[in-house]
């Protein structure tokens, strides 16, 4: 089908709708046209780290309404190896995944996973977590790395400032961010329909957020990405740094908040201008037990459900709430039986999507949407 460039919110569909309430005037619905598919914004993306959205398969993935999957490429160079992958005909083919995907860079997971580390002005030299082989990261290896496995999406290669860091600290780590994007940028492949998301840092400084959005701005990406947040500064300071940063990138062109996050996080970002998320938390405490319900969050291995025959929630759509009842996945759950992680998870996921529909609903009827979660 004729392919389209990859942002493209058009100008009738996009609703930034002024309200009464400022609160609400950054809130925007829209919708990224890509090779691979539409995505509607305000969207979540269900975090399928190594290749698969963990429990599910893809089709299931698909019926929660999901457009969008997140890969790792930190994990997928690892095993199976991106040339593999490659040669399999890319990730899309290889999980069975015909949408849009996006991958993250792998700098952030190196820092989280790896255990030898060295970061360098060319790049990252790591151990594998998995065998302690050595390999290295940079902004062309990641990018070469995400063009191999097909991504619809490329993350720029950048470096997460940790928090709390001081104010030298997150402007050396800005400033190695943005000549990294800058290589990003000259390796990447564009082609129509696929796109290259630069990812600005900061930390909580705002004239380090404004310099990092001005260095990328310039590279003309098709997305942008707010990092350094959701690593462990806590939701206000989160939101405090949303109060500024959104603002400072292309009103036209979506912005990614990484790594985020609980319903509550989720609206007050939308409500701050942002468009995109990715969260492992759905899938995560789904399988730990934890399912998200409009009655707030049920922690299904509490013995108050071994005897209760109705579902999480009566009126959701997923397997879970329409074949089962909570003293099963109880049980299920508490056995570690494998479809308990199955069903917990696709009702997180379904749970989430439901949110991201009413959010995008609720911005087009021009209605306030802060109490739902
Ligand atoms: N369960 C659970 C659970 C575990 C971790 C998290 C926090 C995830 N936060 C987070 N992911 C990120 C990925 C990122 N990727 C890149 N390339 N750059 C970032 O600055 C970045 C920042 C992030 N912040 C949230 C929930
Ligand atoms: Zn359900």
């Amino acid at each position: 089908e004729k392919e389209v460039s990859i942002t493209k919110f058009p100008a009738d569909e996009r609703k930034i709708i002024a309200k009464a309430h400022d609160k609400y005037k950054k809130a925007r619905a829209g919708i990224i046209n890509t090779r691979h598919g539409q995505i509607h914004t305000p969207a979540f993306m269900p975090v399928g780290t190594k290749g698969t959205v963990k429990a599910m398969l893809p089709e299931s993935v698909q019926t929660t309404g999901a457009d969008i999957i997140l890969g790792n490429t930190y994990h997928l160079m690892l095993q199976p190896g991106a040339k593999r992958v490659f040669k399999l005909g890319g990730l899309h083919k290889f999980m069975n995944w015909s949408k849009p995907l996006l991958t993250d860079s792998g700098g952030f997971q190196v820092m989280s996973l790896s255990k030898l580390r060295k970061i360098t002005e060319e790049g990252v030299i790591f151990n594998s977590h998995i065998d302690g082989s050595k390999f290295m990261l940079s902004p062309e290896s990641s990018t070469e790395i995400q063009y191999l496995l097909g991504s619809t999406i490329t993350m720029a290669f950048d470096e997460c400032t940790p928090y709390p860091s001081t104010y030298e600290q997150a402007k050396s780590s800005m400033e190695l961010t943005s000549r990294w994007a800058k290589r990003s940028r000259k390796a990447f492949y564009s082609r129509d329909g696929y796109g290259q998301f630069g990812i600005i840092q900061g930390s909580i400084y705002n004239d380090l957020r404004l310099k990092s959005a001005l260095d990328l701005i310039e590279l003309d990406f098709e997305g942008y990405a707010i990092g350094g947040l959701a690593v462990g500064e806590g939701q206000e300071l989160m939101f405090k740094v949303l109060d500024y940063a959104p603002d400072l990138l292309p009103i036209n062109k979506p912005r990614y908040l990484m790594g985020v996050g609980k319903p509550a996080d989720i609206i007050g970002a939308v409500q701050r201008g942002i468009d995109m998320f990715d969260c492992v938390i759905p899938t995560r405490s789904g399988r730990n037990g934890q399912a998200f319900t409009k009655y707030g969050v049920v922690n299904i291995r509490n013995s108050k459900y071994k005897e209760d025959n109705t579902p999480l929630e009566e009126d959701c759509l997923c397997p879970a709430c329409k074949n089962y009842t909570k003293a099963y996945l109880h049980y299920l759950v508490k056995v570690k039986e494998i479809l308990g992680a199955m069903l917990m998870t696709w009702h997180n996921l379904m749970y989430f999507q439901k949110l991201m529909l009413r959010i995008r609903e609720y911005i087009a009827q021009g209605k306030d949407f802060d109490f739902i979660s």
